[in-house]
């Protein structure tokens, strides 16, 4: 029975010794697995405790609690290397309802992964994992989905990613930029237009929706549809049924609907800016997508990936502009993280990316963020006090090295050696 299930499968006992194993769970591993004798995260984990004492949830200790099947994303070593991975786990009950054993099905997710990999999402910590979880529910179905999250925070990777993990991953997936388009724009390039339709259409021109039939489409900024324009938009997503400009034939396109908006929906529907009827159509799975603030554990994965991408992949950040930047508050999230990357490779002169290589801005932020320092909620070393105050020295004081020291009350020869320490350089040097 195990072997006719395509995916990944064991079935386990509530010990987590595996009993039942199919040959997609053996290649998927590098760790032999001997019935009735291995433990599943002896396999999956290279560990001999339990994956909760590693900080994962245990699906296996949900099921049992709830006596319901689970879910959960871990982390797998598999012969590929570490690999995320959704596990379902099922219970398994004799005619008395006494469970038996667990089930356990896995679904390897390609598009995200742990360290730097080329065209996925990276990111290890606990707000990631659970968006990924959301990620990979919402694909299996063909649900609308509502991306939150602020700007730059990824949510065009995250409908990609929706639309790569469905089963209508070899169809288009189709954008459409809501903000700016005026009516007639909107019109013409979702629904396409006939010849001769209107000044200027000397030939026919297919719409967006009917170029994403069978496939995805997403609706990025959809709060910036102005209100006449919502009709018209809920309409076509009730019926999947529209007309091209200057077209007498009713078209019907079947597409999956993701869209996403920076602005909080809701809010905008209780001021009258957005129609109730279609929040409820597009809202049918929302997905939160962490701001960077909410995931700062990501910052070193997230910078290390940017620079292998980048023209300086032999360039490197030093410790202290490594916290500087997990430090910064990032109001244009990944994207901003992104290009202050850019410009600090750029900027150093050496192959070791100083702190005072990163943006003023990431450095006086930091520096009145930790000088501002609530000891009620955050206590920070003193040497990343120092190295933030230092920092912020470093970009403004135009005087020289000794008459600093002096100010400083310290030795010139302790100001040197300091500086040296945290990566800092004065501008006047
Ligand atoms: N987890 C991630 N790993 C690697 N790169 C990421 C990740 N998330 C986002 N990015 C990158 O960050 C940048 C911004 O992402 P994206 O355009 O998807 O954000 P957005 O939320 O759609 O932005 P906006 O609200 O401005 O449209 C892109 O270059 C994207 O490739």
């Amino acid at each position: 029975m195990i072997n006719a299930i395509d995916k990944p499968a064991i079935f386990i006992s509530p010990d987590y010794v595996i009993h039942a194993v199919n040959q997609a769970y053996i290649e998927t591993y590098d760790t032999q697995v001997i019935l009735g004798q291995s433990r599943c995260h002896q396999i999956s984990h290279h560990s001999d405790e339990p994956c909760d004492k590693h900080g994962e949830e245990c699906p296996l200790q949900q099921c049992q609690s709830t006596q319901r099947a689970a879910n959960a994303v871990h982390i797998h070593s598999t012969a590929q290397g570490k690999s995320y991975c959704d596990i379902l786990m099922k219970p398994i009950k004799d005619s008395s309802g006494e469970i038996l054993g667990f089930l356990e099905i896995l679904d390897a997710i390609d598009y995200a992964s742990t360290e730097s990999k080329k065209g996925t999402m990276v990111g290890q910590s606990a707000p990631f994992k659970q968006m990924l979880n959301r990620i990979n529910r919402a694909s299996q179905s063909s649900i609308a989905v509502l991306l939150q999250g602020e700007t730059g925070a990824g949510k065009e990777l995250v409908a990609k990613a929706v639309h790569q993990a469905s089963s209508r991953n070899d169809k288009p997936f189709v954008v459409i930029e809501c903000t700016g388009l005026s009516e007639n724009l909107f019109e013409s390039e979702l629904f396409g237009y006939e010849k001769g339709a209107f000044t200027g259409a000397t030939t026919s021109k297919k719409g967006l929706i009917e170029i994403a039939h069978g496939g995805t489409v997403f609706f990025d900024e959809i709060g910036d549809v102005p209100l006449n324009m919502q009709v018209k938009l809920l309409r076509l997503l009730e019926t999947q049924c529209y007309r091209a400009v200057g077209g007498l034939k009713q078209k019907r396109s079947d597409f999956r609907l993701v869209s996403a908006s920076h602005k909080n929906l809701l809010d905008l529907v209780e001021k009258g800016e957005f129609r109730r009827d279609l929040y409820y159509r597009i809202a049918g799975f929302p997905i939160y997508l962490p701001s960077l603030r909410e995931r700062h554990d990501d910052i070193p994965g997230l910078v290390k990936h940017f620079i292998k991408y980048s023209e300086y992949k032999h360039k490197k950040f030093s410790v202290n502009a490594l916290t500087l930047l997990s430090r910064y508050a990032f109001p244009g999230n990944i994207r901003e993280l992104k290009n202050i990357i850019e410009q600090a490779a750029l900027i150093a002169n050496e192959d070791t990316i100083h702190s005072n290589d990163l943006p003023e801005s990431v450095q006086l932020t930091v520096t009145s963020d930790v000088v501002n320092t609530n000891t009620d909620t955050e206590i920070v070393t003193l040497d990343d006090m120092e190295c933030a105050y230092l920092s912020q020295i470093c970009s403004q004081y135009q005087g020289s090295p000794a008459e600093l020291a002096i100010t400083l009350n310290i030795s010139v020869r302790t100001l040197y050696r300091k500086l040296q320490r945290y990566g800092l350089k004065l501008t006047t040097l």
